[in-house]
Parts: C-alpha cells; structure tokens; sequence
C-alpha cells in the first residue's frame, strides 16, 4: 500500500473508534444511532469497522443524532485533556467573555489566583455505569450521614413532568443531555448537603460532568461487565442493554468508552466481588474522612457530619 492510503485507511480506522466511542459515551446502541441518524446498522458498523468512507453530511448526521459536533469525531489530538470542557466553554462564552479568556491566555489577564473562587462542597456524587450501585449505595451512605439522598434521573422527571425515556423519545439524548444540566445546576444552586445518585451517561457532557466533579466529592462505583449485566438483569430493567446477542458487547462498548471519564472521580470502589452491606461499608469507610476535612474546610454544617 503507498503512503497515501495506508495513513487514509489509518485515518479511517480512527474515526471508525471515534464513533464507536462516542456512541458508548452516549449509551447508544447501533441499532438506535442508524434509527435516530436515519443512517443503516449496517452502514455505521462499517464506518465503525474503518471500512466506510462516510460523506461529511452523512458525519453530520451521525455526530448529531448523538447530540455532538462533526469535529469530535475527526481524529485529532486533543492538545489538553482538559480539552473537551474547555472547547464547551469557549462554544457558549459571550465576547465579553472570550476578550478575558484571550486576555488572559495571552498573559495580559489581571486575574490573580486570590480572584479565584472555590467552588461550593455540596456533598457527595456517585458515578458509573448502570448497575454500578448508584442507588442503593448511595441511599445507604445518605441514611448513615444524615444528608438528603437525590436520584438525579428522578429530580430531571420531576422538573420536566416526563419520564427519562419519555424525554429521550421526544427531545433526544441532546434534549435529556440539557435537561440533566439544568436539573443539576438547580439541584446545587440550593446549596444543602446530598449524596447524589448520577446518572450513568452524565459524563458524556462535558459541562454537566465539570459541574460534578467541581461541586461534590465523586466517587466512581466499579463493577466488571458481567456484573454491571447481571445486575441490571435481575432487576428486570434491560434498557439500553436489551434483546440482541449484541448486548453484552454494546455493554462493554459503553464501559470501555466512559471508563477514562469515570476515573476522573476523585475515589474509586471497586464493588466486585462484594455484597451490598459490605460495598456499602466501604464506601462509608472511604468517603467519612474526607467529609469531615472537606465540609468543614468549604464551610459546610459539621452537625450534619
Ligand atoms: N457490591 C454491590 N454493590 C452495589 N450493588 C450491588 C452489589 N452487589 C449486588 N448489587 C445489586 O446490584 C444492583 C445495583 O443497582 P442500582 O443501585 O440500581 O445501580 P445504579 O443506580 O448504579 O444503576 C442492586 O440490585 C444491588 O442489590
Ligand atoms: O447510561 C446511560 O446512558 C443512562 C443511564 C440512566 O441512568 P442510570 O444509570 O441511573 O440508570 C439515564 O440517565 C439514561 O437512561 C441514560
Ligand atoms: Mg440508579
């Protein structure tokens, strides 16, 4: 093969795992990326594959329908990893806003490091994909703390009067991606302790997963595909990880995608191989000292450590 093609089929194949990533980001299975892209399975599994050469408009139409850009999914490399938030952040800064930031990157900002603000300690985020034990650890650490317990999917419901699949059919993952945003933003602006149960696919924005990692002290709940699966299964919820023989494979897909954002979390528990009092245990074990030292020094309630 001449130096061309090689580095366009090189060139192929990344943007081919660049869409297999962001559709797990987004919890995507391929059957629902080619019914919401208008797009067919078998077209995205090969540009998937980095066997189709896809056309810009039809890229468009793929980026889309997982509520991002065209141009995360060309493979570049990101110069930061903070990269994604920041280019978030540029997107819908106003050119008050950007004249700062140029400011500032040029080195003429005036901002000195006592200009920063600290963000507010609002408690404790449970991340990880479904399964993981969000829920029902994170209920049990609530009831040990004493703080308020929120599942962030219900508080999204709540607000918007719509089940989350019943946003999802209506305005898309882009549309529950904002809802969650705004649910959160609210949710914190109140300003009271909580142990807060994410949702799994809330590190596909990055925004809203900034806004986590900033404001509550997060921990990543671990659990091994096979478990994440049994789990969910017993439980009688086989969204989105329902029928096909696919599905253990869409799971992984999912996991392997979201992983580098989940371990962004400031802890992680590895929950496998353990029960739930016993997880549960060592969560309260993991997560007691630092509230102590962090709710104190943000200036939260001692009492209701
Ligand atoms: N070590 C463990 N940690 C957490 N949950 C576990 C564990 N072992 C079994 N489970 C079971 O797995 C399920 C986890 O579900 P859930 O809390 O709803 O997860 P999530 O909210 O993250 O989707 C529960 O039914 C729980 O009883
Ligand atoms: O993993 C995902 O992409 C999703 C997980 C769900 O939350 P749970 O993890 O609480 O089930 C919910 O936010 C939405 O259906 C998308
Ligand atoms: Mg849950």
């Amino acid at each position: 093969m001449d130096g061309h093609l090689e580095s366009e089929a090189v060139f192929l194949e990344r943007l081919g795992q660049r869409v297999r990533t962001m559709r797990g980001l987004h919890g995507m299975s391929r059957k629902v990326l080619a019914k919401v892209s208008g797009i067919s399975e078998r077209y995205i599994a090969q540009l998937e594959s980095g066997k189709g050469n896809v056309s810009i408009v039809l890229l468009r139409r793929v980026a889309q329908a997982m509520g991002s850009h065209p141009e995360d999914l060309i493979p570049a490399a990101d110069p930061v990893p903070d990269w994604p938030v920041l280019r978030e952040l540029l997107r819908r800064a106003s050119p008050v806003q950007l004249g700062h930031v140029r400011d500032l990157l040029s080195g003429e900002g005036r901002l000195g490091a006592g200009a920063r603000r600290l963000p507010a300690f609002c408690g404790v985020a449970l991340i990880g994909l479904r399964g993981a034990g969000k829920s029902t650890l994170g209920r049990r650490l609530a009831d040990h703390i004493g703080w308020r317990f929120v599942e962030l999917n219900k508080e999204i419901e709540q607000q918007n009067g719509l089940s989350v699949p019943e946003i999802i059919a209506l305005y898309g993952q882009e549309g529950f991606r904002r809802m969650e945003q705004s649910a959160l933003s609210e949710l914190l602006a109140r300003k009271q302790l909580m142990v807060l149960a994410t949702g799994g696919g809330i590190v596909a924005e990055p925004l809203t997963f900034d806004l986590v990692l900033s404001s509550l002290y997060t921990v990543w709940l671990k659990a091994e595909p096979e478990q994440h699966m049994a789990r969910v299964r017993s439980q009688g919820d086989l969204r989105p990880m329902a029928d096909d023989h696919g599905a253990m494979d869409e799971l992984r897909t999912i996991l392997r995608s979201r992983e580098p954002l989940y371990a962004r979390a400031a802890a992680v528990l590895d929950t496998a191989g353990f029960g739930v009092d016993e997880a549960a245990e060592r969560l309260i074990a993991m997560v007691s000292p630092v509230l102590c030292r962090d709710a104190c020094a943000f200036g939260a309630h001692r009492a209701a450590i």
